[in-house]
């Protein structure tokens, strides 16, 4: 039986450097994740957000304490292991990181080259699937340098989803959109989680996303200091 929680972090510490400039980036942090939920990781600028994301991501080795992502536990995991996960997983950053030399439908299908043994005609079908989802089914053929800043990060929350993540970890997915653009994606994401119990982690200085959470987590030099449920 699968369990409720898709991740829990047990005692997770975290140091970045060697000898004199070692320096512990987390301290004893402690989360969960409930299957489906949409949960906002805030904290200033070196609270050690994006050590988290990635950690959970399985793009960095678990130094000391216990993640047990999608019932594997990340301390110990091989790379090979950590590949694997990674497939279940999608990713968001900032910069939206399209390739600016591929179609919207290209950059979409690089979302699924992680996936072994997908056909080319499913890795279009999928990509044209999943830019439909996001609003951008007219701008398949574009290129990056052709549409707008809102449109381009639809493009990558559509090479997010095309792989149908069990997690998404998105990390400052709205910073670089107005107002409007900035809530299109969230109610996207949102949309996403409940129509296929996708769970999300996001990371942002973004009060306009607050209202969205079901839970938000406050980190402040490297510990959590308030976590917050909502609805
Ligand atoms: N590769 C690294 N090498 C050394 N120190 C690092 C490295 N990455 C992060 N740090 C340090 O770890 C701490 C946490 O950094 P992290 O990037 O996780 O913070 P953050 O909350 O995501 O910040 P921001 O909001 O500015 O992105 C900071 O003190 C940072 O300087």
């Amino acid at each position: 039986m699968e369990h409720e929680n898709i991740l829990e972090a047990k005692g997770l510490n975290h140091w970045f450097g060697t000898g004199d400039v070692k320096k512990q980036a987390l301290f004893d942090v402690n989360l969960t994740l409930k299957r489906g939920s949409f949960t906002v990781l805030m904290g200033p600028s070196g609270s050690g957000k994006t050590t988290v994301l990635t950690l959970i991501g399985c793009l960095r080795s678990v130094q000391d304490g216990s993640v047990c992502l999608l019932d594997r536990e990340l301390n110990g995991a091989s790379e090979a292991e950590l590949v694997a996960l990674r497939r279940r997983l999608g990713f968001i950053f900032q910069a939206h990181n399209l390739h600016e030399s591929l179609t919207a439908t290209q950059n979409v299908i690089m979302g699924l080259q992680v996936h072994r043994g997908v056909s080319d005609a499913d890795a279009q079908r999928a990509a044209t699937h999943a830019l439909g989802l996001v609003g951008l089914s007219d701008r398949v053929g574009y290129l990056p340098g052709n549409l707008s800043g809102g449109q381009k990060q639809r493009v990558a929350v559509a090479r997010a989803l095309v792989g149908n993540p069990a997690l998404l970890l998105a990390d400052e997915p709205t910073a670089a959109l107005d107002k409007e653009s900035a809530a299109e994606v969230v109610d996207l994401l949102k949309r996403m989680g409940a129509a296929r119990g996708m769970t999300t982690l996001l990371v942002t200085h973004d009060n306009r996303i607050l209202d969205r959470a079901d839970r938000i987590l406050t980190l402040e030099d490297g510990r959590i200091v308030t976590m917050e449920d909502r609805g």
